[in-house]
């Protein structure tokens, strides 16, 4: 995708302009430990760079992220910034899977307040189509995908317990003497959104008084931003388990974004999905197809 037309070189100050948006927009993911994650980012990273994105990726690191990974991600490009962890109120709470609390620490990325726009993408995400132009979305609001209930990860919820799913809401209706429906969910492994030191702050302090829930920060997030959230279509975030779960709403060849992410079960195929996905663009890479390295 060719870089945004810039206007006409007469007008100075809106060439300023366009170059400072095109400078305050960047993708945005997390990354923490030292383990495999940090291959699912170089894949994100070429990901974008084969779609030819005009935009950076940043990359917010918990500290024990070695020197060593943050080496090889600023050889793929990427900006490293170091965030502080963010751990939620002391709690008994069983999350969904243990690791989920350190996923709270995504919250630090609204602190990025130099980018007027990000997109934030998991690590365990790969980016097949360009996507720039979400970042013209109108602002004021929370874009994301929603999320699939039907995993076994969500067996703790009274939606999965009688087989409610927001992805097809007439196959199992939400009975009424179980009071409204659950307001649509969003899955936090892809959203677009604006960073903002007052928004920052509200985060942090609504959570030091938030009881933490199975789904960690994603569960938060959509409580958080419920009133300002609005749908985007599965091709940007296809949630892996919607291939077994809802296929009928799974148009393949339109899908732009593929999110490596499932149950605890098929969680080694994940994995191994996203090594033979980082194979691939390592491989494509080795032989100077396609990626410009
Ligand atoms: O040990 C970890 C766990 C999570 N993550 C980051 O947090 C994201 C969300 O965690 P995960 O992908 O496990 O959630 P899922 O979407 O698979 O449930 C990952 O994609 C990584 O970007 C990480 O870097 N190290
Ligand atoms: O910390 C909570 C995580 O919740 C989400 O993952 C879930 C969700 O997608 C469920 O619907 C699936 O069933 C489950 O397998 C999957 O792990 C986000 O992708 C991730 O970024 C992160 O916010």
């Amino acid at each position: 995708m060719a870089p945004p037309d810039l206007v006409r070189p007469s007008d100075k100050s809106n060439v300023f302009a366009k170059q400072v948006t095109l400078r305050n927009r960047a993708y945005v993911t997390f990354l923490a430990g030292n383990g495999d994650y940090v291959k699912g980012v170089v894949g994100l990273a070429k990901g974008l760079r084969k779609v030819k994105s005009a935009y950076p990726l940043v990359v917010a690191v918990l500290p024990d992220v070695p020197e060593e990974h943050r080496r090889i991600l600023e050889n793929q490009g990427c900006i490293v910034r170091e965030i502080e962890p963010v751990y939620p109120p002391e709690n008994q709470t069983q999350f969904a899977m243990a690791y989920y609390v350190i996923n709270y620490s995504k919250l630090r990325i609204w602190e990025f307040v130099e980018y007027s726009k990000m997109i934030y993408l998991d690590g365990d995400i790969q980016v097949y189509d360009n996507i720039d132009h979400l970042f013209d979305l109108p602002d004021g609001h929370f874009y994301a995908v929603m999320d699939c209930f039907c995993e076994k990860t969500w067996s703790h919820s009274p939606q999965y317990k009688i087989g409610y799913c927001q992805q097809r809401p007439d196959k199992v209706k939400w009975p009424t003497e179980m009071g409204n429906r659950p307001a649509l969910y969003f899955n936090a492994g892809m959203f677009v959104f604006e960073p903002s030191l007052v928004t920052y702050e509200s985060l942090l302090k609504t959570l030091k008084i938030t009881q933490p829930t199975p789904f960690a920060e994603q569960d938060f997030l959509n409580m958080f931003f419920k009133d300002i959230y609005k749908p985007i279509p599965l091709i940007y975030n296809l949630v892996l388990a919607m291939l077994w779960r809802h296929p009928e709403n799974v148009e393949l060849e339109k899908v732009k974004v593929v999110h490596y992410c499932a149950a605890v079960s098929t969680k080694l195929f994940t994995i191994t999905l996203s090594h033979i996905n980082f194979l691939v663009l390592m491989f494509d890479d080795a032989l100077g197809m396609g990626l410009d390295n």
